[in-house]
């Protein structure tokens, strides 16, 4: 049987991991699409748009490293290029894969799914800008130096990469890959470069009385949780985490200081942080939504340690080539104790309250669902929270050992929840998925949930409505904020069809007493996704997110520094 192209980028996926690929079929692909279900390692899973395709790529590549998502020429392509934006600034390896014109039309024919002249180079073009390396086949012999190399940058860092197949070169011959390290072997880091960033962070460090370590959200990327710890527990400091890193760190440890975020920190994060003289940053990013509007934004010395450098204060060196894993470890080993911050943190530390229960027939409020979401945490759930006053929500909710939490806090695309816990879920099938997102988020990408029922993934989504975008009516009021309201819960029902299939379960909650009854049937079903309507007062919002919404209005609207 010949071996095509088609075939040596299936197994290429397979030997980096890849088990499911995600799909939205076009006539530019299909050839391709055959080849890919074909390989044994490979299940093709059918998304119900582009945007969706590439936001559970996204998803996926969270759960297992990398991801990819295969789509048609143009009209699929373009919808798909923002999920690879979020995969962009996430810090996420997924392959985008377009299917393309005919190699015999390029600059020949007017083609349908093109902007109807004959250059077709608009789309290579637009995806070298939002991915770390773009590739366009255009002869089966160059297949895989270009397909390697695409993979191969991509998860070296850490990036979206793009590979062009025009529809007549998936099926043309093609030689065999050769082993999979070639395109999986890690970045390894400098000897030397190791060795002084070490000697020098010990040495800056000995001269601090105050230490705190700074989680940020590229540890999870570096795969440095690990070594994370044993850092911490070298050093004995109090150790907290930005917002977009919940869940790199285990909040039930004895030396966890909560989240800082500024005036909406919590557990008295802000506190300890500001009574450190040194700050250890650990794959952290510093944004006006991170720093309440720059508000919050640390002004003490640091040693700033990232996925692959680490930079000093005073003497003010950068070192390269220096693997965060690596380096935490050897600075593990090198570390002096010194647990003041800890100690103080202990004197200041506030009694985390769970919040009292409302009755049964009370109003239902945002307090009540977060406190019965609390209830519901256990070390397999993992809990996603869409941008919205699901973040703030999400942030006070206190994860047990183990529990995960996945949060899209750079791109902040509304309605990421959705696609990106199904593609999660199907990575990672034996935990427990629980997604809470707001009225307008799920309004962007609500198709999603038929593929939750079709391949009967029982992810509970909490739906908080509060009738329109409160986030942004916080940071802006007007007109624009108001949506056209849904039954969300018969909606669902819709995606399950009489013939097969799994069946979503829509649920409605207007009371204490409601949501706990729902939540109950929810753990209950496992044949499809459940969706609670939690219905909540339009102005029911966190205080938090007034806080944190006021600071960023102020920081958007700074006037011009010409004027
Ligand atoms: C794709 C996309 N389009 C527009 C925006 C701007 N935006 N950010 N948050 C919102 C409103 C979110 O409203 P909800 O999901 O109801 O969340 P709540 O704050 O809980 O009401 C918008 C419209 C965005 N963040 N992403
Ligand atoms: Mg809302």
């Amino acid at each position: 049987v010949l071996f095509t192209v088609g075939d040596y980028l299936a197994e290429r996926l397979s030997q980096i991991g890849i088990r499911h690929h995600f799909i939205v079929p076009g006539d530019y692909n299909l050839v391709l699409l055959d080849k890919l279900e074909a390989h044994p390692a490979l299940t093709e899973i059918g998304c119900t748009n582009e945007l969706n395709c590439s936001l559970a790529a996204e998803g996926y590549a969270r759960a297992c490293g990398v991801g990819v998502c295969v789509v048609t020429y143009s009209v699929g392509a373009f919808s798909a290029l923002n999920g690879i934006g979020s995969a962009y600034a996430e810090n996420l390896p997924v392959i985008l894969v377009s299917g393309a014109p005919n190699t015999n039309d390029m600059d020949q024919h007017l083609l349908h799914h093109t902007l109807g002249d004959h250059d077709f180079s608009y789309q290579f073009e637009m995806a070298k800008r939002v991915t770390c390396c773009a590739v366009a086949i255009r002869r089966a012999a160059q297949a895989p130096e270009l397909i390697d190399r695409a993979i191969r940058t991509a998860l070296l860092k850490r990036k979206p990469a793009y590979i062009e197949v025009p529809t007549n070169l998936s099926r043309e011959a093609c030689a065999r890959p050769g082993p999979a390290s070639a395109i999986a072997e890690p970045n390894l880091s400098d000897g030397p470069a190791l060795d002084s960033a070490v000697i020098a962070a010990s040495e800056f460090l000995c001269a601090k009385q105050k230490q705190v370590i700074l989680v940020g959200p590229k540890v999870r990327r570096a795969g440095a949780q690990k070594a994370l710890l044993r850092l911490a527990e070298a050093i004995g400091c109090a150790v907290v985490l930005q917002p977009a890193a919940k869940g790199s760190f285990p909040e039930d440890h004895p030396q966890f200081a909560g989240i800082f975020w500024g005036q909406v920190s919590t557990l008295a994060a802000d506190t300890i942080v500001n009574w450190a003289d040194v700050l250890i940053c650990i794959g952290t990013v510093f944004t006006d939504y991170s720093t309440v509007g720059w508000t919050a934004l640390p002004n003490v010395p640091q040693l700033v340690a990232d996925i692959d450098s680490v930079t000093l204060a005073h003497p003010n060196i950068y070192f390269s080539r220096v693997q965060l894993h690596d380096f935490l470890s050897r600075l593990a080993e090198a570390a002096s104790w010194n647990s003041s911050t800890m100690t103080e943190y202990t004197r200041l530390r506030p009694d985390p309250s769970l919040g009292h229960a409302s009755r049964g027939q009370e109003k239902l409020t945002r307090k009540e669902v977060a406190r019965q979401t609390q209830l519901l945490l256990t070390p397999e759930t993992t809990v996603f929270t869409d941008t919205g006053d699901s973040w703030f929500n999400g942030i006070q909710l206190c994860l047990p050992r183990g529990a995960e939490f996945e949060i899209e806090m750079q791109w902040g695309h509304i309605g990421w929840t959705i696609p990106a816990s199904f593609g999660y879920a199907l990575a990672k099938p034996e935990r427990r998925t629980i997604v809470m997102v707001g009225d307008g988020a799920f309004q962007m990408t609500a198709q999603e949930v038929s593929q939750m029922v079709r391949y009967r993934i029982p992810i509970i989504i909490l739906l908080l409505n509060n009738r329109g975008y409160t986030i942004e009516v916080e940071i802006h009021d007007g007109l624009y904020n108001r949506i056209q309201n849904w039954d969300y819960a018969l909606l669902v029902q819709a995606f399950s069809s009489k013939e097969e299939g799994g069946r979503a379960l829509g649920l409605e909650a207007h009371t204490a007493e409601e949501i706990s009854g729902a939540l109950e049937r929810a753990m209950a079903h496992k044949d499809g996704p459940t969706l609670i309507e939690c219905n909540i007062h339009p102005d029911d919002c966190s205080r938090e997110l007034i806080t944190w919404g006021h600071f960023v209005a102020a920081a958007n609207s700074r006037v011009s520094a010409k004027d």
